[in-house]
């Protein structure tokens, strides 16, 4: 748990934003302005946590060198009016030093889910207030909507939301007493579910379905999502880590290892991820385990058939793409898996909506056939998988990134819902597969327990 004890230094950093509001003239048109104060880099959970609106958010990129708590939502959309709004993004930089637009959010497992729209998804946010770290670089951003005709009340307002603004502050150290425990489905719908995706029948039809199992925690006390989050941070490396707050008592977040994709003007970076065995108990046994993992048949192919995929569906949208030849080892905290890094050039005019609609869900959430795995987990699977297996991210003026969310846990009130998932493919053993969900549970569970 981080308790690092720091001044955020508010104050000045008020008397700054409002300086720059001072500058402010009415605009002809409706106009998103950005003011920015360069801060000293936080620890960006504990300012999260500190700020009193919702909805919150969080987002780091894997390799932790960006990241962002955000507070209150100013502007909204989804990626169907991304050309729309990256042309209309005014350039009214205010601030000393302008940082870029970056629009938070994502979507569940099926994109409309209503209830993800209740969790803040199925759209990208525009924050009040971001804490904004690039490397080394840190921001604090007010982002403010001025219309011509309201303008003298907008600034009103805004001189009250300044106001709002907290220090950062320790996270409090939480302990959690789990009272109940239940996974859906059980072990032995999960059997039979397994032994009929592997039977030959099914298999003709569709060679491979994720199959996913909800794990309900009843606590006995009201957890601290940024907390827990915060823990699970700690001891996860190599991991995306995402967050949505709407409420003291709602929300979803995770450590995600899994990129959906990352997108550089016309360079596309994406990743077949699947093929998982546990870590071992010592060097020497997780060597052995390695080992096996890099030469299992079955692994090998849950893996290829990611990767088939995901060439298949950039195919229509790319000059180039290049798969690395042999899948190599991701070594998570818990688990490891296979990995096979794919980058494209992309043709001039993709969008991101092109992007995210031909990848999402890529055949390490979903399955193979895309449209038969998602009639078959229609019918039968019994787990409202919501903004699991979704997706979350952002989307920046020259970059854009999401993540695939798994290893993910939804908050209601005293209710924890955590998600695994397992790909069964032809050689999948119901109970190595059970397994395999009790692997990837303990990194959830690591930051309920910590
Ligand atoms: C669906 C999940 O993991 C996917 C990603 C990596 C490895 C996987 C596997 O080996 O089955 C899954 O395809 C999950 O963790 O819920
Ligand atoms: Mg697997």
């Amino acid at each position: 748990m981080l308790t690092v004890a720091f001044d955020c230094p508010a104050d000045p950093v008020i008397e700054q934003l409002q300086a720059q509001l001072d500058q402010l003239t009415c605009p002809t048109r409706d106009s998103l302005v950005q003011l920015s104060v360069p801060v000293a880099t936080m620890p960006a959970l504990a300012w999260l946590q500190a700020q009193t609106n919702f909805p919150k958010m969080y987002w780091s990129s894997r390799d932790g060198n960006l990241e962002a708590s955000a507070v209150g939502s100013i502007d909204q959309w989804w990626l169907d009016q991304t050309e729309a709004k990256r042309a209309q993004w005014p350039r009214l930089y205010v601030g000393e030093v302008a940082a870029e637009w970056r629009y938070y959010g994502g979507h569940g497992f099926q994109p409309d889910d209503a209830h993800v729209s209740e969790l803040g998804g199925n759209r990208l946010h525009l924050a009040q207030w971001e804490y904004r770290r690039d490397d080394e670089k840190s921001w604090l951003i007010f982002n403010l909507l001025l219309q011509p005709s309201r303008y003298q009340q907008q600034l009103v307002q805004a001189r009250k939301a300044l106001l709002q603004l907290k220090a950062a502050q320790p996270i409090p150290p939480q302990q959690l007493t789990i009272d109940q425990q239940q996974h859906s489905p059980n072990y032995d719908h999960w059997q039979q579910r397994v032994l009929q995706l592997t039977s030959p029948a099914q298999q003709q039809r569709t060679s491979k379905v994720v199959l996913c199992r909800e794990t309900t925690l009843q606590v006995a006390q009201l957890a601290n999502p940024w907390g827990l989050l915060d823990s699970w941070q700690a001891q996860q490396h190599g991991c995306y880590q995402f967050g949505m707050q709407v409420a003291a008592d709602k929300a979803f977040f995770g450590c995600s290892p899994e990129r959906l994709f990352l997108r550089k003007k016309y360079q596309l970076y994406t990743e077949a991820l699947a093929g998982t065995c546990a870590r071992g108990q010592n060097q020497q046994h997780d060597h052995i385990l390695a080992g096996q993992l890099l030469n299992d048949r079955k692994n090998i192919y849950e893996n290829q058939l990611v990767a088939d995929d995901i060439e298949l569906q950039l195919a229509g949208l790319s000059q180039q793409i290049d798969i690395e030849p042999e899948p190599h080892l991701v070594p998570l905290a818990q688990v490891s898996h296979l990995c096979r890094i794919i980058s494209a050039r992309l043709n001039p005019q993709v969008t991101e909506l092109e992007l995210l609609n031909a990848l999402h869900p890529t055949a390490a959430v979903g399955g193979l056939p895309r449209q038969s795995a998602l009639h078959y987990l229609a019918q039968h699977e019994n787990v409202a998988r919501s903004w699991y297996a979704g997706v979350f991210g952002m989307i920046g003026e020259d970059r854009s990134e999401f993540c695939v969310t798994i290893r993910s846990m939804e908050q209601d009130g005293q209710q924890l819902r955590l998600f695994t998932g397992a790909g069964i493919v032809a050689g999948s053993d119901p109970r190595t597969e059970w397994h395999e969900l009790n692997s990837k549970l303990k990194s959830a569970m690591s930051a309920v327990q910590s």
